[in-house]
């Protein structure tokens, strides 16, 4: 290409930049044209409006202290190409994601999800007759009364665990870990994921990692600037992104295909063991359902799953050994409930409230997800005094230049955050929000109180589906441990107790997106009493009733 060529091309970019910016200012003043005004925030640089003032690390803490700063349980900032509502109080979330769900159930466009390949993640689908379709299926096989299928599975694979830490007592966290990480890929497609360097593992936390930057605010221009996506790669800034969006497509596509493929070859030869995909395919043999939908649900089940129940696992390890009398209560209820001669089964979790309670704590205390995942408004609606703009404003712009057309499409989308922190943190309802304190979900009567904790799944009609198995799976967990075994802090070397933190990070790069896991942190397993070895040892995983 000529030189005089590619000055004009880098002017022409310049041209549709700052056109683009001032048609974005003047929308973004026509807004507010209304009268009513945005929720609160700190006030917006020239711009990069409040890029720098949302922080990286743990925002969900400054948005709560932006509620008690601005007055306002809603509050709200901006960046080039959306306007950010974070819902700070339970009572505005059940106005705004139950009570006015047809306007709150959508999600907000991100161009580089659809690039990367990332789109067939369900949470991030707008509202429509195509998420309804992968949600029907996740609903059908995770609802409450389908869950049961999966107790013979979670028993038998418990038993595992329990017998494993009782070989490798210091090991608590990776076994704990794998054995969390490692069930969605088995009772989806029967995969048994390897302990280390599993290939498939390595793809889906390669392919989180971008998620993970993809999701940063202002982080990629052609999220804010869409058309970016179609301009030619050689220009300065496409070329970068789109190759990083190209590797991430690949590992998605091999993520959602390879597995699939796979059963559906062995269906073919007669030899695929059972698993949920097979079910569902048998059960689709007349073809109602479209099989690229199936192929997306099955593949979402490990990416919701894995790294959810893991850091609820591992967190709930975190709140017992630092708080030892926890663990005594809890086993003091076990002890009277089913005794010392075999394991809790779901049979027992009506009789068993406090292990119920120390569940729920654990995902009051530290949130696995503290801010959901973004939700976006339908429409414009006001809330409060407050205007809140619809998801998308689009204008088309068209223009002829150079012999070709050109189409600019500007948009104003508002993106609508429920903050689970703050509201699982309001003194007002968890007195003392920073104590683990499972005691708070025991009514007088020594009975299960009826907070579900339900801001800890996400809200409205886009509420976790897999709840139920997230739930069961924490409860088989915790109360099988404290059956058997005292969770303790390791010793080092001198052989003093290593203090345990109760700090949560974001993993990966930090972005208000990410699941949240305890801080890295060592403790260990010791069997109760000599009667707590004669149980684990008579395990027979392959047994799956006792
Ligand atoms: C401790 C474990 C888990 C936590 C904390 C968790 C949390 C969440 C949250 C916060 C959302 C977003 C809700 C919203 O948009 O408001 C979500 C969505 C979702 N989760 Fe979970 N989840 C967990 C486990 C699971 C499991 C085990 C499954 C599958 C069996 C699952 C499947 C999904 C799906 C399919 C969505 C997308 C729903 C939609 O947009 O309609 N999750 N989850």
């Amino acid at each position: 290409m000529a030189i005089t060529d590619l000055k004009y091309h880098l002017l022409l970019l310049v041209f549709i930049l700052s056109a683009y910016i001032c048609l974005r200012g003047l929308l973004y003043r026509r807004r507010n044209c209304s009268g009513i005004p945005y929720p609160p925030g700190p006030p917006p640089r020239f711009l990069i409006g409040n890029l720098l003032d949302v922080p990286k690390d743990r925002p969900h803490l400054a948005f709560a202290e932006w509620s008690r700063l601005y007055n306002s349980d809603i509050v709200s900032y901006h960046v080039p190409g959306s306007h950010t509502i974070i819902i700070n109080s339970a009572k505005a979330a059940k106005v705004l994601f139950d009570q006015r769900s047809s306007i709150y159930s959508d999600k907000p466009h991100n161009e580089m999800v659809n690039i990367a390949g990332w789109d067939y993640n369900i949470a991030f689908m707008p509202y429509s007759d195509a998420w309804r379709a992968h949600r029907r299926i996740i609903h059908q096989h995770f609802r409450p009364d389908a869950v049961g299928d999966y107790y013979p599975l979670l028993i038998s694979r418990n038993k595992t665990l329990l017998r494993d830490l009782h070989g490798q007592p210091d090991n608590l966290i990776e076994l704990l870990k794998h054995h969390a990480g490692s069930l969605p890929l088995k009772l989806a497609y029967d995969y048994e994921v390897g302990m280390r360097g599993d290939p498939l593992i390595q793809k889906v936390e390669e392919s989180m990692a971008v998620l993970a930057q993809i999701m940063i605010p202002g982080r990629f221009l052609v999220n804010s600037y869409p058309f970016l996506r179609r301009m030619p790669e050689w220009l300065p800034g496409v070329s970068g992104f789109k190759a990083y969006a190209r590797n991430c497509n690949d590992l998605n596509e091999s993520i959602k295909n390879d597995l699939f493929e796979q059963t559906k070859a062995a269906m073919a030869s007669g030899a695929a063991p059972s698993s949920l995909l097979t079910k569902i395919l048998r059960k689709n043999e007349k073809g109602e359902l479209g099989e690229y939908v199936i192929k997306r649900s099955v593949a979402m089940i490990h990416i919701a799953a894995a790294d959810t129940s893991m850091a609820a696992l591992t967190g709930a390890m975190m709140a017992l050994v630092n708080h030892p009398y926890v663990q005594s209560r809890a086993q003091a209820e076990i002890d009277v409930v089913i005794g010392r001669d075999r394991l809790p089964n779901f049979s027992d979790k009506d009789e068993l409230p406090y292990i119920s309670a120390i569940c729920r704590e654990v995902m009051r205390w530290r949130l696995v997800t503290p801010l959901a995942v973004d939700h976006a408004a339908a429409q414009d609606d006001v809330y409060d005094g407050y205007f809140i703009p619809k998801g998308i404003y689009t204008v088309h712009v068209s223009a002829y230049f150079h012999g070709k057309f050109w189409i600019f499409v500007p948009e104003i989308g508002s993106t609508v955050v429920g903050n689970a922190w703050a509201m699982l943190n309001d003194s007002e309802f968890y007195p003392e929000p920073e104590r683990f304190n499972p005691e708070r979900f025991i009514t007088p009567e020594g009975e299960l109180n009826d907070d579900e904790v339900l801001a800890s799944f996400g809200f409205g009609r886009r509420i976790c589906p897999g709840r139920y198995l997230a739930n069961t799976t924490l409860w088989l967990g915790v109360a099988s441990i404290l059956s058997v075994f005292d969770i303790v802090k390791s010793k080092d070397e001198a052989g003093n107790e290593i203090e345990v933190t109760t700090e949560w990070v974001d993993s990966g790069i930090s972005s208000r997106k990410n699941v949240s896991h305890p801080m890295p942190f060592e403790c260990s397993v010791r069997p109760r009493d000599a009667k707590a070895v004669e149980l684990v040892k008579s395990l027979n995983a392959r047994e799956p009733d006792t």
